[in-house]
């Protein structure tokens, strides 16, 4: 990761030892400190305070995120329709191989079936990037979350190196493999995307840009939980990411706000991949792919897994609306921001971010005045 993203994470330290590490698997009832008072599954920050419904909306759905084979002829008209729509869809013949996908969900349970003491010695460090470690969001609730999760930007080695001394080879030619297979794809769907705009590459100045494209690995883990109920296993979100590439298990959990009608679940689908819109591609369509809310919650019986591939542009480029979106009766709604930058304040004021670079200067201000951190 080059090292100005990570600054981003960097300015606001997350102070782990605040947070318990539980051993999950020795737990057959939900400790206090991970029961919510209220539902969870009510419980969720309002993304854009300027567009309320989409907070106004606590049912579920038994609508379906749209599923797109990326060999249809149509996919362009269908990706475009299920990120105006959704925010996020699901794609099958992405060309990732179904033996890479059942490596890596294997070097991931191989990972958080380890032992607390032994997972704790490649803990995330405050002000660190990779590592073991509770959700980064964790800091913006007052209970718990029923999950734990690892983060990779760069070469896995360093932390391999401190859960397994002498055997950590395997899981870093897996994990390596897939950030490069990954990052293909990641690719090919940005411009994917970005053609269902109308935009094609010629149409994109990427400023200033040093350094690539780039993604980091997040594997979460989520045990079965004794009280599944009144227990949340990553909270509402949206990603600080250009798009998000996303591998479940068999086991379902995701759920995906769609306004209007609720919490949608996302059936695992065998081979499938889960491409959700980050808040950066949010900006980058003026709005017109909206950065979808999403939480992952927890069952009684199965244990689930879950590996997302974090995509963004080189942590210099100002990101802002693309010129050919933008117009007297479409002025530009953000203004420009870098990924470096978007992470600091994502850091700071998480679900306010989106709104905080929107270009309504009253506005801003009075939202940081409020800022109930
Ligand atoms: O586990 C999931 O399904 C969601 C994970 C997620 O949202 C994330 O890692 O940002
Ligand atoms: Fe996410």
């Amino acid at each position: 990761m080059p090292s100005r993203v990570s600054d981003g994470f960097r300015s606001h330290p997350l102070h782990f030892n605040q947070h318990k590490h539980l051993d999950f698997n020795s737990l057959k009832e939900l400790p206090e400190s991970h029961a919510w008072t209220t539902s969870p599954l009510d419980h969720y920050p309002c993304t854009d305070p300027i567009n309320t419904t989409a907070a106004a909306a606590a049912t579920t759905t038994t609508e379906s995120v749209p599923v797109i084979d990326l060999n249809d002829q149509n996919a362009l008209d269908q990706v475009g329709h299920a990120c105006r729509n959704w925010g996020v869809f699901q794609v099958s013949n992405h060309g990732i191989k179904t033996s890479l996908l059942h490596e890596v969900e294997s070097a991931g349970k191989r990972l958080f079936s380890l032992p607390i003491q032994q997972k704790l010695r490649a803990a995330r460090s405050p002000d660190g990037v990779s590592g073991y470690g509770v959700a980064r969001i964790s800091s913006f609730f007052p209970k718990h979350m029923w999950s734990e999760g690892f983060t990779i930007f760069g070469s896995p080695a360093e932390q391999a190196r401190r859960l397994w001394p002498h055997g950590y080879s395997n899981f870093c030619e897996v994990i390596e493999e897939y950030e490069r297979e990954m990052k293909q794809l990641a690719g090919r769907l940005m411009w994917l995307i970005l053609g269902s705009l109308g935009i094609a590459q010629e149409d994109v100045k990427w400023d200033g840009a040093k350094g690539d494209f780039t993604g980091g690995i997040q594997l979460n883990s989520y045990p079965a939980c004794p009280d599944p109920d009144r227990a949340m296993g990553l909270a509402a979100h949206t990603d600080s990411t250009l798009l998000t590439i996303l591998y479940q298990n068999n086991t379902s959990g995701l759920q995906v706000l769609r306004e209007g009608s609720g919490w949608a679940t996302v059936q695992p689908i065998p081979g499938a991949l889960v491409v959700n819109v980050g808040d950066l591609l949010h900006i980058l369509s003026n709005g017109l792919y909206p950065s979808v809310l999403h939480r992952a919650v927890v069952n009684r019986t199965q244990h689930r897994l879950s590996i997302a591939y974090l995509y963004g542009p080189p942590a210099n480029v100002p990101i802002s609306p693309l010129p050919k979106l933008v117009g007297p009766t479409h002025p530009p709604l953000y203004r420009p921001v870098t990924w470096t930058e978007y992470l600091d304040i994502k850091a700071k004021h998480f679900n306010k971010a989106l709104a905080l670079v929107r270009l309504r200067g009253h506005f801003n201000k009075a939202l940081l005045a409020g800022d109930d951190r």
